[in-house]
């Protein structure tokens, strides 16, 4: 199995660049774990205590069972993702089946911060967009998909979202064997990792 960690702040565009890797890939053959399934379970708290949490700083992630969800993947073991929901600030319940692939991607904000985590990954990619580019895209995103409204989104982005990226997100570029510029959609490296993928996957048919 080929694991490749893809890390980034929030909208450098992880999750477009994932959905690129895999469009062309033979189905089956790739899966994706999201880190934002690994929002530790608040069902204890109230609606108005989730919304406080600083969901930019690594202790808010439960890396133990990521990293547990990983090995057992790695070891051929389906295993059960949970879903989260960005509307209720929680996990809902639901999981979702997920089974061992011969390559896997993990994309996530604070991937690369936890070492056991890191240490899982073959390949480490770092998506770089401006910050003004990922507040723009940040703003339309959560307002048309993820229920938010202005005010929320900037409140949020200057209390804990731009210092949490300061402090944890953007140093883990060092430790990225390629970084991906993606102010602009960025085919030419998007390519470049799709050939890594099929090489690992021809040869593993050989
Ligand atoms: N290179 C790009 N140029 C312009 N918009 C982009 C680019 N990459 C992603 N987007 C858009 O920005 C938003 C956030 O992208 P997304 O892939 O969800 O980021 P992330 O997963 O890193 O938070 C989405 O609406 C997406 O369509
Ligand atoms: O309940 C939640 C949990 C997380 N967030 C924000 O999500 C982003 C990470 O997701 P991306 O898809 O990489 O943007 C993070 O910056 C959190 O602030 C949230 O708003 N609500």
């Amino acid at each position: 199995m080929l694991i490749i960690g893809i890390a980034g702040g929030t909208g450098c565009g992880k999750t477009t660049v994932v959905n690129q890797i895999l469009n062309e890939l033979p189905s089956g053959e790739v899966g994706v774990i999201s880190q934002d399934s690994y929002y530790k379970d608040t069902s204890h708290l109230s609606f108005e205590e989730r919304v406080a949490i600083n969901f930019d700083h690594p202790r808010s992630i439960d890396f133990e069972l990521l990293e547990q969800h990983l090995i057992q993947l790695r070891n051929g073991q389906t295993i059960e993702q949970p879903v989260y929901s960005f509307i209720k600030h929680n996990r809902t319940g639901d999981v979702i089946l997920t089974h061992p692939r011969k390559v896997m991607i993990v994309e996530g904000i604070l991937i690369l911060t936890h070492p056991e985590l890191r240490n899982l990954f073959d390949i480490k990619i770092y998506v770089h967009a401006d910050s003004d580019e990922r507040l723009i895209r940040r703003l339309k995103r959560d307002i048309n998909e993820r229920g938010r409204d202005i005010d929320e989104v900037l409140a949020r982005y200057q209390n804990t979202l731009k210092p949490m990226h300061q402090q944890f997100i953007e140093p883990t570029k060092e430790y990225a064997d390629i970084i991906i510029p993606n102010n602009k959609y960025n085919t030419v490296a998007v390519d470049i990792v799709k050939t890594i993928i099929n090489e690992r996957l021809v040869y593993d048919h050989k």
